[in-house]
């Protein structure tokens, strides 16, 4: 399938939900409509109408109370609550990205809660072994513009790309604000990023100067950003005034060919994996039924040498044969999912 997944990433307040907004009305514009999937769970109100919500199948209010979490740990177990509905979701997304130009995700705020979560990584891995998937990384930009920020931010940034393995778009948002001139600046020229260090350390009124320690610690990062800079698209965008919107779709487009040339290799093994977990499982499931149904285990391990009686004896023999060459140690076919998912999967009040 070439609809590309975007998903949108970003710190609490970056313009996510607006920037989705303006890029749905975009797409619109156009002619070309997204397919919008929601996934957080602890939004109030969304200024666009997604055809997938995660409100819709878990409760946010209820988990809390149930599980007697606070709103971090409630966001994670909705998400696993969802996780454990990704293939029927996924069924649907596949179905409709036919018909659209783009699948667009929106995430919570709390950008740990989805991308260091089994949940997250599953829907992730689920998404991407299913579409080009693309990762876009708002930015605040009126609130990056001092370097050791713009530091963090970029290191978070790296981190993603670390942990998610998927193209990554760094997307300059509020521009209308604050020009993100500087910031492509510190990203093309080093030596640029170099001076702001130095000006910022030389400034003995100014509380972010560093250290020596921090000093020498922010021009070592700096270089090793230098690096990570590279695998990057920059685009600078107004989800406020819909500026920048045709210049981040070229580079979504960029991305998608990237993914099919580097990532897509390690997204089929993520492939192949999931269906021998499946066969795997599968395989259990009639071992199991078979042991209740009281059908002698051996005939269903007979030697080679045993002769089939009847073709389906044959071709039996043929899947075993298969099931042993790919399995023939059950820990490899252990399922996906953490213990979290399987709790989660026992609570059907939370979920509507
Ligand atoms: N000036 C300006 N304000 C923006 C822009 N994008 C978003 N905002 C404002 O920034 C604030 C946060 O925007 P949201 O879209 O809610 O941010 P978010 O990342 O979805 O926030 P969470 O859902 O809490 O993580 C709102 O007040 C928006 O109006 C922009 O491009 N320019």
């Amino acid at each position: 399938m070439t609809t590309p997944a975007v998903v949108c990433i970003g710190m609490a307040g970056s313009g996510k939900t607006t920037f989705m907004q303006q890029l749905n009305s975009h797409l619109h514009a156009i002619d070309s409509p997204p397919y919008i999937l929601n996934l957080d769970p602890a939004v109030l109100n969304i200024p666009y109408a997604p055809n997938i919500d995660i409100r819709d199948s878990v409760n946010y209010k209820e988990v809390m109370k149930q599980y007697n979490l606070g709103p971090n740990g409630a966001i994670i177990t909705a998400l696993n609550l969802f996780a454990t509905k990704i293939d029927q979701v996924l069924g649907i997304v596949e179905q409709r990205a036919k018909s659209v130009s783009h699948v667009l995700i929106d995430t919570p705020g709390q950008i740990e809660c989805f991308v260091w979560s089994a949940s997250g990584a599953i829907l992730l891995d689920a998404l991407a072994s299913a579409m080009p998937t693309v990762i876009a990384y708002i930015v605040d930009t009126p609130r990056t513009t001092s370097p050791a920020t713009f530091m963090s931010n970029m290191l978070y940034a790296c981190s993603i790309l670390y942990k998610t393995k998927l193209p990554l778009i760094i997307v300059f948002n509020k521009t209308d604000v604050v020009d993100a001139h500087f910031a492509t600046e510190w990203m093309t020229d080093f030596e640029s990023f170099q001076a702001a260090l130095k000006a910022l350390d030389d400034d003995e009124n100014n509380p972010e100067g560093g250290s020596g320690y921090m000093n020498s610690l922010m021009n070592s990062m700096s270089l090793v950003l230098d690096e990570f800079y590279r695998h990057l698209d920059v685009v600078s965008v107004s989800a406020y005034t819909g500026a920048g919107m045709k210049n981040f779709l070229e580079a979504v487009d960029r991305k998608v060919e990237e993914f099919n040339t580097d990532y897509k290799a390690e997204m089929d093994r993520i492939i192949t994996k999931r269906q021998q977990e499946k066969e795997a499982e599968r395989q259990r499931s009639l071992t199991k039924l078979m042991k209740d149904m009281g059908i002698d285990s051996q005939r269903t391990t007979k030697s080679k040498d045993d002769q089939a009686q009847t073709i389906s004896d044959a071709e039996d023999e043929e899947d075993e044969d298969q099931f042993a060459d790919q399995f023939g140690n059950d820990e490899d076919a252990e399922g996906i999912l953490d213990p979290d998912y399987e709790d989660a999967n026992d609570s059907e009040d939370a979920m509507s």
